[in-house]
């Protein structure tokens, strides 16, 4: 009897690649613009936000974001109607992922401010996982004072804990809060979140998997609460001269600041500046990157691929 040949396995990648044109083109099927009010509550995101980039790529992004919270909405009724329980209204959880100076935290307010403008999320939470990094005093116990952001500096149990109460509807879910000021957190401070229709989590590992087994209390991920996630993609040469030009803006601003914990490095001249903040990134924020955070990166919903003006040059979707 002839043997049916089986069928050859084949190995795609789970995503769909578009290039910026392909990507802004998507516009097209689905007319965006910005209102008056959009732009008026976009400005102060970033210190140089291009509107026409808000346009042709995160304006798509909060379209199909609006499509995949509707979806997801149908999949809970469809369990609470399986289940015979009241339909109960659960937030869509969205992390944001990349390294330090990638524009985590700018890619999170443009999303949230656009999401704003879409009937069924008006109530968007923005949350960094910063407030769950450890005290100075914890992490210099535990001898991990210079890996600030290294995935064992947060209190992971805490992280899960925190969204897992979000997700499941708690009426005030609180959360610690961290001081770029005094580089530490801030002592009886809190964040309180109410139920909101999106809950935008951002930080360096928000795509980490589940602790491994010796340490580990549950097998749960962060991400296992997730809807969908961002990883915001660049060279890492391109990231580390943002993280320079940042330090060297912080100096005249923030460490210009008597209270802040990095005074000592507003006397800096140009050229002690870019030294200090070279080290900095080579010695804790480059080794996190290649060693934590980029590896997580295949784990995104999407990846935003940024050029050297932050502009996004290349999207990549996952479609399995
Ligand atoms: N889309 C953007 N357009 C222009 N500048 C940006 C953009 N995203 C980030 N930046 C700039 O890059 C730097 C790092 O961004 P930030 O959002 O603070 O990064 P992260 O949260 O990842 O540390 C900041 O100086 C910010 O103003
Ligand atoms: C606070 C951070 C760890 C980022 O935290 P995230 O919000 O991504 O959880 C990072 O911005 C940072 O300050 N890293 C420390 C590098 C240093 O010691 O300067």
């Amino acid at each position: 009897m002839a043997r049916v040949p089986r069928p050859r396995a084949v190995i795609e990648s789970p995503y769909v690649e578009l290039d910026r044109a392909a990507w802004a083109r998507l516009r097209n099927s689905h007319p965006l613009s910005l209102t008056g009010d959009d732009v008026r509550r976009l400005r102060g995101t970033a210190d140089r936000l291009d509107l026409n980039e808000v346009e042709e790529v995160y304006l798509p992004l909060s379209r199909l974001l609006n499509f995949y919270v509707g979806a997801t909405a149908g999949l809970h009724r469809v369990t609470t109607d399986f289940l015979g329980e009241r339909p109960a209204k659960t937030p869509f959880v969205i992390g944001i992922a990349g390294s330090v100076a990638v524009g985590k935290s700018t890619t999170a307010r443009i999303l949230r401010e656009l999401l704003i403008r879409w009937p069924d999320t008006p109530r968007v939470e923005l949350v960094t996982t910063d407030g769950f990094l450890f005290p100075n005093a914890e992490l210099e116990r535990r001898g991990m004072l210079d890996r600030k952001g290294f995935p064992e500096s947060y209190d992971r149990r805490a992280l899960v804990r925190f969204v897992a109460a979000v997700k499941s509807g708690v009426t005030e879910v609180t959360a610690p809060v961290y001081s770029h000021l005094t580089y530490d957190i801030v002592p009886d401070e809190h964040i309180a979140v109410h139920q909101p229709d999106v809950l935008i989590i951002e930080g360096l590992n928000v795509l980490q998997p589940a602790l491994p087994a010796p340490e580990r209390r549950s097998t749960l991920a962060l991400s296992d609460f997730f809807d969908f996630s961002v990883y915001v993609d660049a060279r890492e040469s391109e990231i580390r001269g943002w993280y320079v030009e940042r330090f060297l803006r912080l100096r005249q601003t923030a460490f210009a600041d008597p209270k802040s914990y990095f005074h000592r490095y507003a006397s800096l001249s140009d050229e002690q500046a870019v030294d200090r903040a070279t080290s900095i990134w080579d010695s804790i924020n480059a080794p996190n990157l290649r060693q934590n955070v980029a590896p997580t990166r295949s784990r995104a919903t999407l990846v935003l691929g940024k050029g050297p003006d932050h502009s996004v040059t290349r999207v990549q979707l996952r479609k399995l």
